[in-house]
């Protein structure tokens, strides 16, 4: 990777440049970042980070090898479009985007590219997302080395055919937003059993590292762990029934689902946008 370019600086953004830099990948210089309004938001990234940062598009693009788009799908026509005469078959094109597909990309910027389709998690932020990525035909054995380096800077990647990558994005891109959820449970409980906020927080998170290290280093399913903490007749029983009476897990269940959905609808939307070609250009 000799100059990567970012389009759309946002907390996803954010979060790679931090784990570029942590990780030593590319020096900061060869890092170039843009958006479409919010200059401050730039000046405030190449402060802290010592990126580059341009609305000059010839100066963006200039010697780039690896571009990332990094906007909201709902900006994607817009930002491709934009960019499109600056884009070419030898760049690597790394997508962030829920839902919008390669081929989507690719006629947006009606040229062939070499597309690498992800979804990460902002945990990419603390270098613990959950990647999974896919590659289109045009992507060299190289840029998959690239592409390796460049998502192990922000956690653990895998890669999986484009068709799973909605499913990934209602699963664990939206994930720790489910977490999340359940944290704020968690906390709201703990302050109505009586503990201290703060003390009550710091057991939460804890709970939570060792039940998620259980299972990762663990031989034994989720569901032996969770056996293995109820006793018969004991608290865990007594809380586990009202989950199950209020049939939380179903809901969870749901709720990926849900998720999977939205992201197949969002790619959908854009795909039909761009055969009627009612695109906001
Ligand atoms: N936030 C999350 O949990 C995750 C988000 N994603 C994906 O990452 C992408 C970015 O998400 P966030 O960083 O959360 O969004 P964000 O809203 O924080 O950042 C989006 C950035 O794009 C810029 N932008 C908008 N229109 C533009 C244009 N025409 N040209 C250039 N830049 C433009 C905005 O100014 C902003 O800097 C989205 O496509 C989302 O689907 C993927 C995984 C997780
Ligand atoms: O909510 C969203 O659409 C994005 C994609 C995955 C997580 N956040």
């Amino acid at each position: 990777m000799k100059k990567m370019v970012i389009v759309g600086a946002g907390s996803m953004a954010e979060a790679f440049i931090s784990g570029i830099l942590e990780n030593d990948v590319i020096d900061r210089k060869n890092i170039w970042v843009t958006n479409n309004s919010n200059e401050k938001r730039l000046v405030n990234l190449s402060e802290r980070y010592g990126v580059q940062s341009t609305y000059d598009l010839n100066a963006l693009f200039d010697g780039a090898d690896l571009v990332m788009l990094a906007m909201k799908p709902k900006d994607a026509a817009t930002a491709i479009q934009s960019i499109r005469a600056y884009l070419s078959e030898r760049m690597l094109v790394v997508s962030v985007l829920a839902g919008v597909s390669m081929s989507t990309i690719e006629a947006l910027a009606r040229i062939p590219l070499a597309i690498v389709r992800s979804m990460p998690n902002t945990s990419a932020a603390v270098g613990k997302s959950a990647t999974a990525v896919a590659v289109n035909n045009r992507v060299t054995d190289q840029q998959i080395e690239t592409t390796k380096i460049l998502f192990g800077t922000v956690g653990l990647t895998s890669f999986v055919e484009e068709e799973q990558l909605d499913a990934v994005t209602g699963l664990s891109g939206s994930g720790p937003a489910y977490i999340y959820y359940l944290i704020e449970a968690m906390e709201k409980s703990a302050v109505e059993v009586g503990l201290d906020q703060q003390m009550a927080s710091e057991l939460i998170v804890q709970t939570l590292l060792g039940a998620a290290e259980m299972v990762k280093k663990s031989s034994k399913s989720a569901t032996e762990l969770r056996k293995e903490v109820t006793s018969p007749g004991g608290t865990t029983e007594a809380g586990i029934r009202i989950l199950e009476e209020n049939g939380v897990q179903q809901a969870f269940i749901s709720c990926i689902k849900a998720a999977t959905a939205q992201s197949k609808k969002m790619g959908a939307a854009l795909s039909s946008q761009l055969e009627t070609s009612n695109l906001p250009y």
